[in-house]
């Protein structure tokens, strides 16, 4: 097949593929993709790679160039999200010598030659956090984040040094925080299994507002597949560990993660926290409690881009109601002056700030410190953590 016939047949699989993708929009397009690849078995690695690719970077402009044919809309997003593209060279052969410039000058070539306005790629910008500079964030969707894993405290040398000698290029951020490159081969490696764990740079730093004591009784409401809790173990192993969420099958990835990192002893209970707790867990006080709440998840959204055009912005209210309604459960088994640590991965204020300003508001509680975790500075992930206590 010539190149000119490969890349149009590559574009026409996208245009179908994006054309079953739009009935289940429901799915992440990672877990889409690899159905898809199952039902076209005919396709070889290669082109599943390009496909991939190309996809990816579809959604990584969101809403700009809506009226743009297939072909250029891909070439205009190649040529923004990568370095080289075959694509590019077809669609956008003016623009094509200019690939490799830095990502502003390609911003304004865009903007002088085609329907791309940077404006339009992430319709929510009236939404952001206070803080969060709207132009960068809406650039870092252009990048893949990394990935980033968590050394734990005793084995982290261990770790750094089979890295090294397995020759996995990463760069370290601080004394536990590795960056690596996406697909980093680390299940290849032997004998590291439970002395890492993968967790994205920001998720790591709200570790920092935990502060928790020996012997005191914590609770993480929202444990999901136990990222913070094992976080929290690790700072500080002599607690005692209440995890629920309303998932059993979420909670069964917790066990096997915290029986790879040999945490035997912890209680566990599945809790929806929109109902009333105190059937399950009575009066029980904590000396401690983690909400890392459900939310919009749109500060991973340059790991997940295709939610920039499926997301609707009034699910923002829809979860700032959540987030608050179960804030305030969670605090009623809080003990007076112990902190509540909530968090999320959302960088709209609804879910953030604002959520703390209506727990103050309510008198429970009072503020010692919040933080905006500005991820897109360092291709991570953006969040959103705040300290109060009961008062
Ligand atoms: C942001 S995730 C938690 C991630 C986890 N803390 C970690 O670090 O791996 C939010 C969790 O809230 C749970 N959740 C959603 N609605 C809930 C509810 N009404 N009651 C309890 N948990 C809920 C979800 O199942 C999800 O696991």
């Amino acid at each position: 097949m010539t190149t000119e016939r490969r890349i149009n047949h590559q574009i026409r699989t996208v245009g179908r593929l994006l054309q079953e993708y739009d009935q289940q929009r429901h799915m992440p397009l990672a877990r889409f993709l690899t159905g898809f690849y199952k039902r076209n078995r005919q396709m070889g690695g290669n082109d599943r790679r390009t496909v991939s690719r190309l996809v990816y970077h579809y959604f990584r402009i969101g809403s700009a160039a809506p009226h743009a044919d297939l072909s250029v809309r891909l070439a205009i997003a190649e040529f923004l999200c990568g370095e080289d593209s075959a694509v590019v060279q077809q669609a956008l052969p003016e623009l094509y010598p200019a690939i490799g410039l830095p990502m502003e000058e390609k911003l304004a070539l865009l903007e002088k030659h085609t329907d791309f306005r940077l404006e339009d790629v992430f319709p929510f910008q009236a939404h952001l956090s206070a803080g969060i500079d709207g132009l960068d964030f809406v650039r870092s969707l252009f990048i893949q984040p990394d990935l980033f894993i968590r050394l734990r405290p005793t084995w982290a040398r261990e770790v750094q040094v089979r890295l090294t000698e397995e020759e996995i290029p990463y760069h370290v951020l601080d004394k536990f925080t590795l960056g690596l490159s996406n697909g980093a081969p680390l299940d290849r490696i032997g004998g590291i299994a439970g002395k890492y764990t993968v967790q994205d740079y920001s998720s790591q730093r709200t570790g920092d507002f935990f502060e928790a004591s020996n012997g005191e009784n914590w609770w993480d409401a929202t444990a999901g597949a136990g990222g913070k809790s094992l976080l929290l173990l690790d700072k500080q192993p002599g607690i005692n560990l209440l995890v629920s969420d309303i998932r059993p099958s979420i909670l069964r990835n917790l066990d096997e993660r915290f029986e790879e990192a040999g945490f035997k002893k912890y209680r566990q209970k599945i809790i929806d926290l929109t109902k009333d707790t105190a059937t399950i867990l009575g009066g029980e006080q904590f000396d401690g409690i983690i909400l890392d709440a459900p939310c919009s998840g749109s500060g991973t959204w340059g790991r997940t881009p295709e939610m920039i055009t499926s997301f609707r912005s009034d699910s923002i209210q829809q979860y700032s109601a959540i987030q608050r309604q179960i804030a305030e459960q969670v605090i009623k088994h809080l003990k007076p002056g112990k902190p509540l640590v909530y968090i999320t991965c959302s960088v709209f204020s609804e879910e953030n700030e604002q959520v703390i300003a209506y727990l103050q508001d309510t008198g429970s509680v009072e503020l010692e410190r919040m933080e905006l975790l500005h991820g897109y500075r360092h291709r991570a992930d953006s969040m959103f953590v705040a300290r109060l206590f009961k008062r």
